[in-house]
């Protein structure tokens, strides 16, 4: 028979796993070691088990269903996701700067910059709180329903303390470049073509209709932007990324205000070089008006935003595998 309080005890665990979640795979600052986090996980999935009607979709014990996923149903948005459109050179960008000022009259206009990262963008539905829905982006108004598969990725929460009624994350998922090779390499001794890059690594991964497949791929996510939600009163780009890291989802912390485009050009030609450094692919960077307001002002043309773009670094060679072309 279950009683109030073992509900509480459920309800106590699945917030200090949370918690403890957060810390270890978002923060990478773990305050308890792997034990202590085993023993209260390993209490919870006992209680669950015991009383399986107090089983919630978004337990922690709940991140690797196992149903493998339906035919990925195709699933409309309330917001469409947006596409960018691309700049390849400097006076691109400063072509850009010249039209958003053309759309907003004298006022000054602070730019965003993010690294471009290079996955496949997704649409995450929370209500109250909970997540019900990972849909990929598709064509931008209608997406594909990989929810199982997304609710193993570690770094999705499956629950959000104090959001509001209705909210739509938009992030990338993406495949960490150490997990990439050594996800080739195994495909490689099972005699399977390799992935050609990190990003449709993530995208074969994601697409698998056993969600114990994607969860032994270790994707992981950067929240960016907002779909539709209610409640939320955000004026920039800088304060939505703020609030996303409050409701502790991964950001990625190389993003930086600036106020001229000379300075977003000095930021894009910074990371050209740099970027190689880091554990996951990039092809870009994105700038975009802070403001909200401004955004508004300039709105969207067809798909593609008037108010952001996206400034892509040339193609350096896609490194799988070393092949010695000797000539005679
Ligand atoms: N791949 C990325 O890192 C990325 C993609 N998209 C966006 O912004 C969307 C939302 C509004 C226009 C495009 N930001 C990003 N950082």
């Amino acid at each position: 028979m279950v009683t109030a309080e073992i509900i509480k005890k459920a309800e106590e665990l699945r917030k200090k796993l949370r918690y403890h979640s957060y810390l270890y795979y978002v923060l990478d600052k773990p305050e308890i070691t792997d034990f202590e986090f085993d023993r209260l996980y390993r209490s919870l999935v006992d209680l669950e088990k015991e009383y399986p009607e107090i089983v919630t979709p978004d337990s922690p014990t709940q991140r690797v269903g196992g149903k493998a996923s339906d035919d990925f149903r195709k699933i409309p948005f309330k917001k469409p996701m947006l596409s960018l459109a691309n700049a390849f050179s400097a006076e691109e960008l400063r072509d850009f700067d010249r039209r958003v000022h053309g759309g907003i009259g004298a006022m000054p206009v602070e730019y965003i910059t993010e690294l471009k990262i290079d996955g496949l963008s997704m649409n995450l539905i929370y209500e109250n709180g909970s997540l019900m829905q990972g849909l990929t982006r598709g064509d931008g108004k209608v997406g594909e329903d990989v929810t199982s598969n997304v609710k193993t990725i570690k770094t999705i929460p499956l629950y959000i303390e104090n959001a509001p009624a209705y909210m739509e994350v938009r992030g990338e998922v993406y495949m960490p470049r150490k997990s990439f090779i050594a996800l080739n390499e195994e495909r490689d001794e099972a005699g399977m073509m390799p992935f050609a890059n990190c990003r449709n690594a993530a995208a074969g991964s994601l697409r698998q209709l056993d969600p114990k497949v994607t969860a032994a791929r270790n994707l992981d996510f950067f929240a960016y932007a907002l779909g539709a939600e209610e409640g939320l009163d955000i004026s920039s780009q800088d304060d939505l990324l703020l609030q996303l890291k409050k409701f502790h989802f991964r950001v990625n912390p190389h993003y930086r205000k600036w106020d001229s485009i000379e300075g977003v050009i000095t930021g894009v030609r910074e990371w050209e070089k740099k970027r190689r450094e880091l554990d996951y692919d990039t092809d870009g960077m994105v700038i975009k008006v802070n403001d909200f307001r401004q955004q508004e002002l300039l709105g969207a043309t067809g798909k593609d935003p008037k108010w952001a773009i996206a400034y892509k670094y040339p193609p350096e060679e896609a490194v799988t595998k070393i092949e010695k072309i000797v000539v005679s």
